[in-house]
């Protein structure tokens, strides 16, 4: 401790008794010889206590004189003494904490260097945010725990990096958060983290949030990498489908830096590996589905301690999926993917993977390469991590995962048919063919989230309409958010409706967009999915060299009405229906040409680095930094994706008895079905007699102890994954670890494995990457937003949402950890039994040039696709409902309590929304 002289307030000025201290200078203050005496004993260092008639004297513990009442002690020795904080010596928690950028303010990286006591202001509003201590660090900048004396709370302030790309994308991730906030953030119950302000400061975004505990990754890491019981794995799981009647331990999704709004997607790499859906990683053009592949590989990460998918490289991840689901993706997806060369060799209908019973019969076209192949085909070794499990198919990893010590029989038959749901569970979540993973809808119907006995394999209904389509397509002009988004041709699964006016519908106009032609060439860079601007979108069809575009004023105000509703998605994609051709310029292409509602899709992290949904609290971030694949946030990640998961409104043909997918399915799940009996039970747990039991405790044994503690400012662990756990980290240590020695060999806990190499990440990725590719569409929305919020003022919430809607970035970070230890080590001799045809390499585009224009469906599942759009009405009403509800629910119980910015009602706050709409178009002019 520095000690100064001068006013406690600014510590300048004043003399001169302790020492120099040149008048209103900043210079270092230097001692006078003499000016402090020897320590002597005054009264000031006893206490005179009187207990009945006597006085005792008690003197003050050396200790606390010396510590906490040392400035009281430096008075003892000099009376001139005073302190001054201002003095103190800075203790940075950024790192490095030289600032050579930004007039001093900046370190090399662009960040805010941050110091304890450092202050945020606010200058709109004069609030004031003094830093006290760093909470994580991400892709975007830094998250500081900040204290404001204004509102007497601790709040989690996140410090965007000065930089442009990330400066708008942030103000991304600002409109959605106070879009999703608004419309749907009423109770205790709201599962996405409040937004509470944001303003400039030093050329810096900063965004203030409630301050939430741990992340997932810091709670698994907490409970030494051993899964959670399977009724907290339950609880999350409904928690981030939003399941706003879930109590207990909270659970909050984070991160929406890289949100995008389906349709809206700019970035082909996105999500952090381990949670890469399939199609991102084949470059398939991806809808909000890939969240729903991340949200199950968080889900069995949950129960399982470890990533279900820890892939070290793309090859070893696409390895691991086929080896774990005893499948691979369909031929369809393969023939359009844009990378399928790099993991498959095309071999003619001959190929079959693997032998077990339920996937004979399967034919593929395509055979994943063995590692040789891959080398001499990408001229470089494909690195394969370790094996985690000591099982290899799914069905076996749940099953045979270590039981709890000591349960009863009654209770090991109750785990055992709650793993039989989890798996089947799980089977409707990494499904490869994104056209028949389970919507969020489908999902959180499912036995495993209801609690419902499962007799068979679930069979969600597709989602249907409960609305007539009729009423959609009427636009009222005054109030374009008063609930007919359909109106606005922003439905592309409702294509019969949207057929009948998109070209004539005075809300439309066609207005041609030229674009470079290749995909992921539209203007941007080759990384893009080229869909990018709001022509590009949905509402594009024709010559990629030409295409025809839709200029829509009305546009936004579809999203609006989602808004109001209370949904924070848009509608669904239409390639749900219809498998979107890989070429960029037709991604997400209606060939009604659409406007695309647009969900809060994908959850990338093109940026992120794999911290995720399963995001971990940097609280060293010297160690998970902003690219190590252990930060992942469900976030945002997947799970950062609840949001996503919610407004991701895809239907599925489960329904459709005969339809292939229920076929595929069903005989992928049969072998399930005879679990569901006593004997069976009993004949499984004959068959587990071998598992040695562990004594994981049990967090819910545990909720007790759970308290919110929402803006109480202590930061326990917690989850986030971007998934925040609000919750102290005590409870978890009530789960006693599992004694190593008392597991079988071929049972022990994978907690034992090595912590993940925070260098393991994606060597494909870069920080750079962000500022290099193209943000047209985040620049557009960035102005908006900044100009309608005028930055440091209070938020306005009509202005702000407008820009949503010319987001296209996405993130999705899910991340995790991932210990290990060699398990299982596989030759995958399996996919090296076939001989190929070399003579016919794949080309997907040679193999479909002719079909580059055309959404790629009925050649492909015409069963599929058949009978969903038998039905596209009803499939679209459904999700009204269900959002209607959702708003409703909402609307009655309030609006959020803390926000410091202007919270107009709902309703107005939905029709103003859009009110510069008109911008809209101007995506399209801009992009020709
Ligand atoms: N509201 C909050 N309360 C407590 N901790 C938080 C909060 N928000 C963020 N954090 C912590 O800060 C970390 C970084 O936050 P966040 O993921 O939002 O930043 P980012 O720059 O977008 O990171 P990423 O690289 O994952 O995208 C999180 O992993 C989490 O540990």
């Amino acid at each position: 401790m520095e000690a100064g002289v001068g006013s406690k307030e600014d510590g300048s000025g004043g003399r001169q008794a302790g020492g120099s201290y040149g008048s209103g200078s900043s210079s270092a203050w230097t001692p006078l010889v003499g000016a402090f005496r020897p320590y002597q004993t005054f009264n000031t260092c006893s206490t005179s206590v009187r207990l009945g008639g006597l006085e005792t004297i008690v003197r003050k513990p050396l200790v606390a004189r010396l510590t906490k009442e040392i400035v009281e002690t430096f008075l003892i020795c000099n009376p001139d003494f005073r302190f001054s904080e201002i003095l103190n010596p800075k203790r940075f928690i950024t790192s490095p904490s030289d600032g050579v950028l930004n007039d001093g303010y900046d370190n090399k990286d662009n960040d805010l260097v941050l110091y304890v006591n450092s202050i945020l202001v606010n200058a709109a509003s004069k609030q004031r945010y003094i830093v006290k201590e760093l909470l994580g660090q991400g892709t975007f900048g830094q998250v500081a725990k900040c204290w404001t004396s204004e509102t007497d709370n601790y709040v989690a302030v996140k410090i965007i990096k000065n930089q442009p790309a990330y400066y708008q994308q942030a103000l991304v991730e600002v409109s959605i958060l106070l879009m999703l906030n608004q419309k749907v953030n009423s109770d205790e119950h709201y599962h996405i983290v409040r937004i509470l302000d944001y303003f400039v400061y030093q050329r810096h975004l900063c965004i203030s949030f409630e301050l939430l505990s741990s992340n997932l990754y810091e709670l698994i890491k907490l409970n030494q990498f051993r899964g959670f019981p399977l009724n907290i794995v339950r609880r999350f799981s409904s928690q981030v489908m939003l399941d706003l009647d879930s109590t207990g331990p909270d659970i909050k999704i984070i991160d929406f830096g890289s949100a995008c709004l389906e349709g809206r997607t700019v970035y082909s790499y996105i999500q952090s590996r381990y949670y890469r859906s399939p199609e991102v990683l084949l470059g398939y053009p991806y809808t909000a589905a890939v969240d729903m592949w991340s949200f199950g590989c968080i889900v069995a990460e949950l129960f399982l301690g470890l990533p279900l998918f820890a892939g070290a490289s793309e090859f070893d991840l696409l390895q691991r999926m086929i080896e774990i689901l005893g499948e691979q993706p369909p031929d369809d997806l393969l023939r359009d993917a844009q990378n399928t060369n790099k993991f498959f060799k095309h071999v003619g209908s001959i190929y079959r993977l693997g032998d077990e019973d339920a996937y004979k019969g399967v034919i593929h076209t395509y055979r994943v390469l063995t590692a040789e192949e891959y080398e001499a085909r990408e001229s470089k070794k494909p690195v394969i991590g370790k094996r985690y499990f000591n099982y290899v198919k799914l069905e076996d990893v749940i099953a045979k995962y270590p039981f709890k010590k000591n349960l009863l029989e009654e209770e090991v038959k109750k785990e055992i048919l709650d793993r039989l749901k989890l798996v089947d569970f799980l089977r409707g979540l990494v499904e490869f063919d994104p056209a028949k993973r389970w919507s969020p809808l489908q999902a959180s119907n499912h036995p495993f989230i209801t609690g419902e006995a499962l007799t068979c394999p679930y069979n969600p209904p597709p989602e249907s309409l409960k609305i007539r389509a009729v009423q959609s397509v009427t636009v009222d002009h005054h109030n374009p958010g008063g609930g007919h988004w359909l109106a606005a041709g922003l439905s592309p699964q409702v294509q019969n409706v949207n057929r009948s006016f998109t070209k004539n519908s005075p809300q439309f106009s066609m207005v041609p967009l030229s674009h470079g032609g290749s995909y992921g060439s539209m203007g941007s860079h080759g990384s893009y999915i080229d869909n990018y601007g709001i022509g590009s979108s949905y509402g594009s069809y024709g010559d990629p060299n030409n295409m025809q575009t839709y200029f829509s004023p009305v546009g936004p105000y579809g999203m609006n009405v989602q808004a109001q509703v209370g949904v924070p998605f848009l509608g669904t994609s239409p390639d749900t229906w219809r498998r979107p051709h890989r070429h960029g310029s037709l991604f997400g292409v209606s060939p009604t040409g659409n406007l695309g509602p647009m969900s809060l899709g994908a959850s990338p992290s093109q940026f992120t680095p794999p911290s995720s949904q399963v995001q971990i609290s940097t609280v060293s971030p010297g160690k998970y930094g902003s690219s190590s694949p252990a930060r992942g946030s469900l976030h945002g990640s997947p799970l950062s994706k609840a949001a996503v998961v919610a407004q991701y409104n895809r239907r599925r043909a489960w329904g459709n008895p005969g339809s292939s997918a229920v076929q595929l399915h069903e005989s992928s799940s049969q072998h399930w079905q005879g679990y569901h009996n006593e004997g069976s039970v009993s004949s499984q747990l004959d068959n587990y007699s071998h598992v040695q039991f562990s004594s994981r405790g049990s967090l819910a044994s545990s909720n007790n102890s759970y308290r919110r503690q929402q803006m109480s400012g202590g930061r326990g662990p917690g989850l986030s994954a971007n998934t925040h756990l609000s919750h102290p980290p005590s409870t978890l240590n009530s789960n006693a670890p599992p004694s190593h020695t008392s597991l079988a060999s071929g049972d022990k806990y994978e907690s034992s494995l090595l912590l993940p190499d925070p260098a393991d990440w994606d060597p494909n990725y870069s920080d750079e990457l962000l500022l290099q590719e193209d943000n047209y569409d985040v620049s557009s929305l960035s102005s908006g937003i900044a100009n309608g919020m005028q930055l440091g003022n209070v938020i306005n919430p009509a202005t702000l949402t407008s820009g949503v809607t010319r987001l296209s970035h996405n993130v999705n970070q899910a991340s995790t950890s991932s210990s290990s230890r060699l398990l299982n080590q596989r030759t995958d001799g399996q996919f090296q039994a076939h001989s190929l045809d070399e003579s016919n390499p794949h080309s997907t585009n040679d193999l479909h040039a002719g079909f580059s224009r055309l959404p790629n469906v009925a050649q492909n599942s015409p069963s599929r696709f058949s009978q969903q759009s038998q039905q596209p009405f009803n499939r679209y009403n459904n999700h009204m409902q269900s959002t209607s509800m959702h708003g409703l629910r909402t609307q009655q119980k309030g609006q959020p309590s803390r926000s410091t910015y202007n919270v107009p009602d709902s309703r107005s706050a939905a029709n103003n929304m859009f009110s510069n709409s008109m911008q809209w178009g101007n995506l399209c002019n801009r992009a020709i």
